[in-house]
């Protein structure tokens, strides 16, 4: 599992230890990461040119002594100051000590930043408020060549919820010190962050409020059938999908759910010779289920759907229409509930069950505020869909997707998704660890379409856009992809495939 802290949290286990050593660990580890990229890209570090942009902190301080560290190896390094009068002294004197040119001139520091080979983004770290200021914002768009390696954090990007007022700097790696920041793993903070690595330095944080699951907590949480399993004990899914305008629907959620391991699912809407005709493990008609999904192009029967699975004592997935109509009653249409209730909007509907001023771009760029506001005001678990894919229990606790590939964004993956999840609900899973493991294995399975019969590319398994290699896919590619995923997730050797699928830490 990845632990992702708020500041709060980092600055209270920052004041368990002494300061320095925590200082000197966080800069061996970055000063050892950007010599690896030097040597990587150029063949080794000396020779190489190294901008270091510095702002008033110990943020500054650690880009300022790991330049330090490079220059020492023959680097040629240069600093640009953003608060001259603040900028951290200790380390910009061992910046000095080693010979590193230092300059206030921003049109400077901007012609360094095009030719450096590497640049030290040490503007602003966890101390960060509100965005970039005047000075700091050309460097978000400044052109360059050489890469951007992010300080603890992209200097712009709130370390608390992936936020970004204005602009951020924009990585190609981002090196963390302690635990991981919510913000580098939810977008828009998360495109801004690259890839991720985590310096340890001996910081003992509690509780996380934010999660990402990895392949060994999935292989965990999905269910394995025993010798005594059957298939009610394995998992009945009830289905209310689909309408005559949108029998496609139907169909999709079916496939979601029985690639995704339900014991059976027993389907209730028009299209039902249809669905059998696709899928003829479908059962049809009124019986015992262990969850419903209900909503997607349920179209003119939604209203009655939606009645007959909220009174239902058992776990209720409301996706698509049926939560239009969810948002057209209130929260106060799941107060009666005795089982617990997912909600997978995507961030269109999310603003819908909001209500007021909200609007799918605010709820982008918010995704955490978002999904935690949603759990809250209704009571219940909600899996805000897009590219940051973020699950939200009522008490606020949180996981993050690291799966994915822009590629999910087509008609109907939603309902793949939404018929998987409504199988993980009917294996017992609770709704947090359903809708989390869901994403994530739906993200996999995204990929490994995506990716045909190539290997998945190594790299950061979040995408704001597909990866290379990547070709479009279905939904029902993405469906039928789902015992791949289930596969690559669960073997023995999930740890290498898990390399090779970039989804280590
Ligand atoms: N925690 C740990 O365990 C360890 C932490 N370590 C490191 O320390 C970093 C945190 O250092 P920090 O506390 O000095 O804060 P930091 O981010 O440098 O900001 C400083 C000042 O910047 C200013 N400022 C504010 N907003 C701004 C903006 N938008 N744009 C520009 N400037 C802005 C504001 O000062 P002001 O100008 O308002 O007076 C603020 O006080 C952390 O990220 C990590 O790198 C490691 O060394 C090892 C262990
Ligand atoms: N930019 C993106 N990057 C990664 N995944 C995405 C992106 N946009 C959408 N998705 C995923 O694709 C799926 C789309 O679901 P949804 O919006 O309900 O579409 P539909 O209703 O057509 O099925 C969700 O799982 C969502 O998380
Ligand atoms: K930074």
């Amino acid at each position: 599992m990845r632990h992702a802290h708020t500041v709060e949290q980092v600055r209270a286990a920052e004041a368990e230890l002494a300061g320095q050593p925590l200082m000197d660990r966080a800069v061996a580890g970055l000063a050892a990461t950007c010599a690896r990229l030097l040597r990587e890209r150029r063949g080794r570090v000396y020779g190489s040119r190294v901008l270091v942009l510095a702002g008033s902190g110990d943020n500054g301080g650690d880009a300022l002594f790991a330049g330090a560290a490079l220059a020492r190896r023959g680097a040629a390094v240069s600093a640009v100051l953003l608060s001259p009068e603040k900028a951290h002294r200790a380390a910009l004197a061992a910046l000095r000590a080693t010979g590193g040119q230092v300059t206030t001139d921003q049109n400077v520091g901007l012609a360094d930043f095009a030719r450096a080979d590497l640049i030290l983004d040490g503007i602003v770290g966890i101390g960060g408020r509100s965005g970039l200021r005047p000075a700091a914002a050309p460097y978000a768009t400044a052109p360059r060549t050489g890469l951007l390696v992010a300080v603890d954090l992209p200097s712009g990007v709130d370390a608390d919820t992936g936020e970004v007022a204005g602009a951020a700097l924009r990585a190609d790696l981002t090196v963390t010190f302690g635990t991981h920041k919510p913000g580098l793993l939810i977008d828009p903070g998360a495109g801004h962050a690259g890839p991720v690595q985590l310096v340890p330095i001996g910081l003992r944080p509690p509780a996380a409020p934010v999660q990402a699951l990895q392949h060994a907590d999935l292989a965990a949480l999905l269910p394995r059938p025993g010798a005594e399993s059957d298939k009610y004990r394995r998992g009945v899914l009830g289905v209310r999908a689909g309408s005559e305008r949108y029998p496609g629907a139907a169909q999709l959620v079916v496939a979601g759910a029985l690639h995704g391991g339900a014991g059976a699912v027993r389907y209730l809407g028009r299209p039902g010779a249809e669905v059998v005709r696709r899928h003829p493990e479908v059962l049809l008609g009124d019986g015992r289920v262990q969850a419903w999904v209900v909503g997607p192009g349920s179209g003119e029967a939604t209203v009655e759907a939606l009645d007959a699975t909220l009174a239902a004592e058992v776990p209720v997935l409301v996706d698509a229409d049926g939560l239009t109509e969810l948002a057209r009653r209130g929260p106060g249409a799941l107060a009666g509930r005795t089982a617990p209730t997912l909600l997978t909007p995507h961030t269109g509907e999310a603003a819908r069950l909001l209500g007021g001023a909200a609007t799918a771009e605010r709820c982008a760029a918010a995704r955490l505020r978002t999904a935690r506001e949603l759990a809250d005001r209704y009571g219940a678990t909600v899996l805000l869909k897009g590219s940051t894919t973020v699950v939200a229990r009522p008490d606020g606790t949180a996981r993050v997707n690291p799966t994915g590939t822009s590629w999910l964004a087509t008609a109907g993956s939603g309902d793949v998704l939404a018929g998987l999840a409504g199988a993980l609900l009917a294996a017992g899973l609770d709704p947090f660890d359903a809708a989390s493991a869901a994403a994530y294995l739906h993200g996999l399975a995204g990929r490994l379409a995506a990716a045909g019969g190539n290997r998945l590319p190594f790299g950061s398994v979040h995408s704001t856009v597909g990866d290379r290699g990547e070709a479009p896919v279905t939904a029902r590619q993405v469906a039928a992809a789902l015992p791949a995923a289930w596969r690559n997730a669960t073997a023995p050797q999930g740890g290498s495939q898990q390399d090779a699928a970039g989804l280590g830490d």
